[in-house]
């Protein structure tokens, strides 16, 4: 069995659920953050960073390792976990997001999607089945069926014809998965921001049996009260064994949101690219650290945080790294927003264990945004 889910507690506040992810490379602690290394790197950090902190379980993208090294090459150096140096858990995404995030002259048809790469303006063509040919040569843990997640706002009829193609996409990817008992197939459910076509795709989707299920076309600009609306009618269609994944989902008060509606899995690319950008996340909200007023402030960036970062650091010593565009600067940043969710994570699975994750949520929204939330 690749992946197999264990469901441990359901929250009595809230319905939220405790579980554990066992996979080939080590088991997993469910609700769980997932750091995103799109080329093959969490950008800045080093695999023994990344455990330091106490991550089990790391992203990366078929489209970006499609591009470059390319597959092959990948699958020369031993797959993702050869090639990364990483010995615990990896997830690859299918690929189709990325193309229309970042490739222009695409197109979209039953047998694929035709388009040029974004490096070199090669015209390229991704299909289900390529997909996951290149999924089982990177040797991800978990991969994502080829999907297609339409843009937002999309019209209804858009809507439906995309996601009854994603579902025939996805009896191709199992028809193609060389795999199975290795890497863990998960489908994903689209249905855009129409209840009734949430419901049919999560109907659709659950109808093939898989060792877990994402929920996808959300985090695309919507609001997070519609994203919240989207996921509760979607989650209780879900298996109550199996693992959710909502896609693109990470800032602190959507993951305490979608815990509460009984997600599990989530990934984004926030806490490392604000990073970058010298914004950082703590116990008080957000510290953009580059600021003027930092300038003389020796104290921690999070006062709460023991992070290696917070335990040797200065504020006015990452300003002035931020501001100098020194490297270690972004590192330290990232090193701290990194373990800030992944904390979080740990503090909800605490919270669910003593069935107290909506009085959590309470006290750490009033902390961190302040009353008005
Ligand atoms: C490395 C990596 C980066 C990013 C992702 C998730 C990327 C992502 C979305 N991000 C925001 N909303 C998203 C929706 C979808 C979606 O509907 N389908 C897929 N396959 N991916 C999505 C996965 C892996
Ligand atoms: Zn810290």
């Amino acid at each position: 069995m690749a992946v197999r889910y264990e469901l441990i507690k359901i929250c009595k506040q809230t319905g939220a659920r405790l579980g554990r992810l066992h996979t080939p490379h080590g088991t997993i602690d469910t609700p769980v953050f997932m750091p995103v290394g799109t080329q093959a790197t969490v950008k800045t950090m080093s695999p023994e960073e990344l455990k330091e902190m106490g991550s089990g379980i790391i992203l990366s993208n078929t489209y970006h390792l499609f591009l470059r090294p390319g597959h092959e090459i990948v699958k020369e150096a031993g797959g993702l976990h050869g090639f990364i140096n990483w010995d615990r858990a990896i997830l690859t995404d299918s690929g189709g997001f990325q193309v229309f995030s970042l490739s222009d002259l695409r197109k979209i048809e039953e047998e694929g999607v035709s388009f040029r790469s974004h490096l070199s303006g090669q015209p390229l063509f991704i299909s289900p089945e390529k997909s996951i040919e290149i999924q089982n040569a990177l040797g991800a843990d978990i991969i994502m069926a080829f999907d297609e997640c339409p843009p937002y706002p999309a019209e209804r009829r858009y809507v439906r014809d995309s996601m009854d193609r994603t579902h025939r996409w996805l009896k191709r990817c199992v028809g193609a998965h060389q795999r199975p008992e290795d890497q863990a197939l998960f489908g994903i459910v689209q249905g855009g921001m129409y209840k009734d076509l949430r419901q049919e795709s999560a109907k659709q989707i659950t109808s093939v049996e898989l060792p877990g299920y994402a929920i996808g076309g959300l985090s695309v600009g919507e609001s997070k009260d519609l994203m919240y609306e989207m996921l509760e009618v979607t989650t209780p269609l879900l298996p109550q064994n199996k693992p959710r994944y909502l896609m693109g989902v990470g800032s602190p008060d959507a993951l305490v949101e979608g815990v509460i509606r009984g997600v599990d899995m989530f990934d984004c690319v926030l806490p490392t690219r604000i990073a970058r950008n010298g914004t950082t996340m703590t116990s008080q909200g957000r510290v953009v650290v580059r600021n003027a007023k930092y300038a003389r402030d020796f104290t921690p960036l999070d006062p709460e945080c023991d992070c290696y970062t917070c335990r040797n650091y200065s504020r006015a010593y990452l300003r002035h790294l931020i501001k100098a565009d020194e490297t270690f600067g972004i590192r330290l940043t990232t090193y701290h927003n990194l373990y800030f969710l992944l904390r979080l994570m740990e503090q909800i699975r605490q919270a669910i264990l003593e069935d107290r994750l909506q009085d959590f949520r309470d006290a750490f929204f009033e902390k961190y945004y302040g009353s008005d939330e």
